[in-house]
């Protein structure tokens, strides 16, 4: 019986994302008759340890998963579970994403004291948030908000609208409903408003490369429509070499099935106060081409530039 050792973060989203994976991946095995048990380890990440600044100061890519991709590479553990939107768009040598299961609502959203979306927010409201792709987004929307830092988990978050005087704060949709707590989102923001992080709402499920027992028992897991469009998103993201922490958001959504299928992608580049926003949707077959074609777009009307100021 081969015993997978699953490594985890220890946050709520984190535990609960992972135990997910892991009931449906023992329903797999049941289905298809492999012999396997799975054990939980939990690993402590660089990003979990500096909450109290802002990740985009920090900066460095993979923040949260360096560490669980390290025990992967040291055999400590055989498969990790992670949010798509955290990982870099280059992985380490030897290690694989071996499953895109189905994605989650990939929005942000709003969770306000009060007003009913971001059209009600009463003019200068104060508005929480670290991302630089949403403040961007929101300032561009709305340049009257006052857009001002605020780190942490999911749970802390919510504690600081209330205890820190904020009008609202912006969150990923996903990370709500996975933990159960989609009964505090005030306001959907459509991707027109604000196009969501690469890989926002889709899981990565990354083990090594030459484990082909547990990358068999990943082929049986993957959802094919959303390996694809996470592929263009993460292809615009590597051209633009981009990680979590720049402003730049992508969104794909496929038509058709199998050799049938077509990709629509649109990508954003802006600078954090809103003021300039680079936004196009193309349509193509071939995720990886339709990601840098799109990127190149970009870059030809200046999103280098506006990627080189924040970057410092
Ligand atoms: N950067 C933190 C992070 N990474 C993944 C999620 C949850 C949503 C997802 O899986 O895309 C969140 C929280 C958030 O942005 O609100």
């Amino acid at each position: 019986m081969r015993k997978i050792v699953v490594g985890t973060r220890q946050s709520a989203l984190a535990l609960t994302q992972t135990g997910q994976v892991v009931d449906h991946l023992r329903e797999l095995c049941r289905k298809h008759g492999i012999a396997c048990e799975f054990e939980l380890r939990k690993i402590v990440t660089k990003g979990d340890r500096i909450l109290d600044v802002t990740l985009s100061k920090v900066g460095g890519k993979g923040l949260f998963v360096k560490e669980i991709e390290q025990a992967l590479l040291d055999g400590e553990i055989d498969l990790a579970v992670h949010s798509m939107k955290d990982m870099p768009w280059e992985l380490p040598e030897g290690l694989v994403i071996g499953a895109v299961p189905l994605r989650e609502d990939p929005r942000d959203c709003l969770i306000t004291r009060g007003a009913a979306g971001i059209d009600e927010l009463p003019p200068g409201a104060k508005v929480g948030t670290s991302s630089l792709r949403r403040s961007c987004q929101l300032q561009h929307h709305r340049p009257d908000l006052r857009i001002e830092s605020m780190r942490g988990n999911i749970d802390s978050r919510l504690k600081k609208l209330e205890s820190e005087g904020f009008d609202a704060i912006l969150l990923a949709a996903a990370g709500l409903r996975r933990i159960g707590w989609e009964d505090r989102i005030s306001a959907y923001l459509p991707p027109e408003v604000c196009l969501p992080a690469v890989g926002q709402g889709a899981l990565c499920v990354e083990c090594r490369g030459g484990d082909d027992f547990v990358l068999e028992l990943l082929k049986h897991y993957s959802d094919a429509p959303t390996t694809l469009a996470v592929a263009a998103e993460r292809s615009f993201l590597g051209r633009l070499n981009g990680g979590c922490q720049v402003p730049i958001g992508a969104y794909a959504t496929i038509a058709g099935k199998g050799a049938n299928a077509t990709i629509t992608l649109t990508g954003m580049v802006g600078s954090p106060d809103g003021e300039r926003m680079l936004k196009e949707t193309m349509i193509g077959t071939d995720p990886i081409k339709l990601g840098q074609e799109l990127a190149d777009v970009l870059i030809a009307q200046g999103a280098a530039d506006i990627l080189a100021k924040v970057r410092g």
